[in-house]
């Protein structure tokens, strides 16, 4: 007799932008790879839309109409209010919340969720931690929940993947065994993975490169020209490598060439939300939250809190001078420097001296 296959079972914890981009992507996979479950349950923090469920429109209409209208979701992919409903059964667990959340959500999965089961982590942000530093969200997952946790970052606007453009990303995580496993539920035709094994560091530029982000749309806002820019993410790469290496040595520099690294502040800094939000500051004069809810119909700046995180660890260690883009983004957002002295601030970086 045949050996009967394990079939891995597969929650998406999360469905925004992000997350409903990559439910596509995990569903459709799900279906065609015999080593998986069909059925995808997809985790959605209920609302009511003109009167309906969420949750009832995705599982009716296979599409997430607040969060990524337009595209449908593969019919296996379920969506469900009830967040131990959704995780309690599966074997691999996706994380794509905006980081804010991950601590309530990992409160309310302990202890009931499979012991043996695995995370991954799409999740771009820190958490500030005791001590006055910060915790990656990726080890948030594993003390809280007991279980290994691999992440993928790359240069993967959502709303390019849910069109199906070509693009790559990347995925850190030390585990040959489950390696396998996290590359084909995600890899298509049109979104590469490249694996590594630096966890950290691949995990620390998804969020950092946020930060740079609300800078690059400082200057876009500001009038300032592709040069400008290009000094802003060269600054904010070198900001990056250095906060790696102070923070976390033993990391690789070739991880910053992965799309987790420069691709992907590239990518940011020209097409994604924080830019576009941090260019609207700048030309309206108007706050960051009131700008976010007008401008995201629901969806979450990551910059702006990711750089309030760098800085508690910063000006607690002192070392807001050796980081002065981190920390001039900081500033401007909280409103004690105006974004006209963002350049200021970096004309004197330390990489001029
Ligand atoms: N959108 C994008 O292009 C990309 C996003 N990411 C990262 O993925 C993560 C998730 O981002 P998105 O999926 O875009 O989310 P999003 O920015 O679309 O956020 C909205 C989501 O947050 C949920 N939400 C609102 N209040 C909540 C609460 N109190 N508790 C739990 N959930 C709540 C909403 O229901 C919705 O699902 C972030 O860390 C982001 O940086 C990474 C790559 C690309
Ligand atoms: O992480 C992203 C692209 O890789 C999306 O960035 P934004 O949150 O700025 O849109």
């Amino acid at each position: 007799m045949a050996e009967k296959q394990i079939k891995n079972r597969v929650c998406i914890v999360g469905s925004g932008n992000w997350g409903s981009a990559i439910a596509k992507i995990v569903g459709k996979n799900a279906a065609r790879l015999p080593n998986f479950e069909d059925r995808v349950t997809m985790w959605v923090y209920e609302e009511m839309i003109d009167g309906k469920k969420l949750t009832e429109i995705i599982n009716e209409t296979h599409e997430n109409v607040k969060y990524l209208p337009g595209h449908k979701l593969p019919p296996n992919v379920v969506a469900v209010p009830d967040i131990v409903e959704a995780a309690k059964d599966a074997d691999l667990l996706i994380f794509v919340v905006p980081h804010q959340f991950v601590r309530t959500i990992c409160s309310t999965l302990l202890g009931k969720i499979k012991p043996t089961a695995a995370a991954l982590s799409l999740i771009k942000g820190f958490d500030i931690a005791e001590g006055g530093g910060i915790d990656l969200i990726s080890h948030i997952i594993t003390r809280c929940l007991k279980i290994p946790c691999a992440v993928l970052m790359g240069a993967n606007i959502a709303s390019e993947v849910a069109e199906e453009k070509f693009c790559e990303t990347t995925i850190g995580c030390r585990d040959v065994m489950l390696a396998p496993m996290m590359r084909d539920i995600i890899q298509t035709e049109y979104f590469r993975v490249v694996v590594v094994d630096d966890e950290d560091a691949v995990e620390i530029c998804g969020a950092l490169k946020n930060i740079v982000a609300v800078g690059a749309g400082f200057v876009d806002g500001l009038g300032f020209g592709d040069n400008t820019k290009a000094a802003v993410i060269r600054l904010g790469l070198m900001e990056m490598i250095k906060f790696v290496d102070v923070f976390y040595p033993g990391s690789k520099l070739s991880t910053f060439f992965e799309s987790c690294g420069v691709a992907d502040l590239i990518t940011t800094c020209y097409g994604g939300r924080n830019r576009r939000v941090a260019e609207a500051f700048v030309k309206t004069g108007r706050s960051i939250k009131e700008l976010e809810d007008e401008m995201l119909n629901g969806q979450k700046l990551q910059g702006p809190i990711t750089a309030e995180e760098v800085n508690h660890m910063l000006a607690n260690k002192n070392m807001e001078n050796k980081f002065p883009l981190f920390t001039a983004v900081f500033r401007i957002c909280r409103g004690e420097l105006k974004p006209g002295d963002f350049i200021d601030c970096i004309r004197s970086h330390p990489e001029h001296m």
